[in-house]
């Protein structure tokens, strides 16, 4: 099984250290949420990770492959799959065809195997089956035809998890997915991650501040605070310690019961 993991990943901006020395390892059939107050370094961890970010030391393996030196798309090759904020998008094309490129450029076009009538066929019948099927996981097939840059901002963000679908990666990495969308929209991304994470070969990351979704989704938490894991372990164990309460959630007592 492949899995993710950094070790002593540690990155400096001139004095501050924003993601000192994170080892940790994550499973193919588990949800890892990860939280921690504003400025945490959530983000610089997933930056690190999916190579936007260049360590000053430490390494990232996926599947045992050193990934460390690797490109951002070259860990997208590898399998680390992650949800921007709209940038993978194209606004002049309408949704089925921004699905259809996706499943293209993961499955290829019939040239690998010439000119072959049939394989030509049935590769675009399997095109047109699988663009469907993630039009249909995120409630916009009656959309098919509209341009992106027409839709509400919650269903370009669902459209944005189908892209990623669409690349069939091993590692998903969700950075607070449903941020800004209302509370329509939001249960469809929800309920998306939770098919994902039904799919025990895959492995999936969440940076998260709402906790009733981390509670709810979770297998996992691990807490960063000033760049350092201060704890790692079942949801309800980790929610329910007085320190990471008070101080690293930012949350009362009386919120989290
Ligand atoms: N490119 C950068 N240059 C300088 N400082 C940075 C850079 N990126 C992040 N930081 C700093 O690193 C720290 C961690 O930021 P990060 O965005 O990772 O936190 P976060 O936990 O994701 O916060 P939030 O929950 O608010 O999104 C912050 O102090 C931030 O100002």
């Amino acid at each position: 099984m492949t899995q993710l993991a950094t070790h002593d990943l540690t990155v400096r901006f001139g004095g501050h250290v924003a993601v000192n020395g994170v080892t940790c390892a994550f499973e193919p059939g588990t949800l890892t949420a990860i939280v921690g107050p504003n400025g945490a370094g959530k983000t610089t961890y997933f930056n690190l990770i999916s190579g936007q970010l260049k360590a000053t030391s430490g390494t990232v393996t996926l599947g045992g492959r050193d990934l460390s030196g690797a490109s951002a798309s070259e860990r997208t090759r590898a399998g680390l799959g992650r949800a921007f904020q709209l940038t993978n998008l194209f606004p002049r094309l309408t949704v089925l065809e921004n699905v259809r490129l996706a499943v293209q450029a993961t499955r290829g076009g019939t040239h690998r195997r010439g000119l072959n009538l049939w394989s030509v066929w049935s590769d675009h019948a399997d095109l047109l089956a699988r663009a469907d099927e993630l039009l249909e996981s995120i409630a916009l097939k009656d959309r098919e035809h509209e341009l992106v840059a027409n839709l509400p901002h919650g269903d370009q963000r669902k459209l944005e998890v189908a892209l990623l679908m669409a690349l069939e990666p091993q590692v998903y990495m969700f950075d607070e997915p449903t941020a800004g969308m209302n509370h329509a929209e939001a249960p469809v991304i929800l309920d998306l991650i939770r098919k994902l994470k039904a799919d025990r070969s895959k492995t999936i990351l969440l940076v998260e501040h709402k906790m009733d979704v981390v509670r709810e989704l979770a297998d996992r938490i691990i807490v960063l605070h000033n760049g350092t894991l201060v704890a790692d372990g079942e949801p309800a164990e980790v929610i329910a310690s007085p320190v990471v309460q008070e101080a690293y959630l930012g949350v009362s007592q009386k919120e989290a019961a």
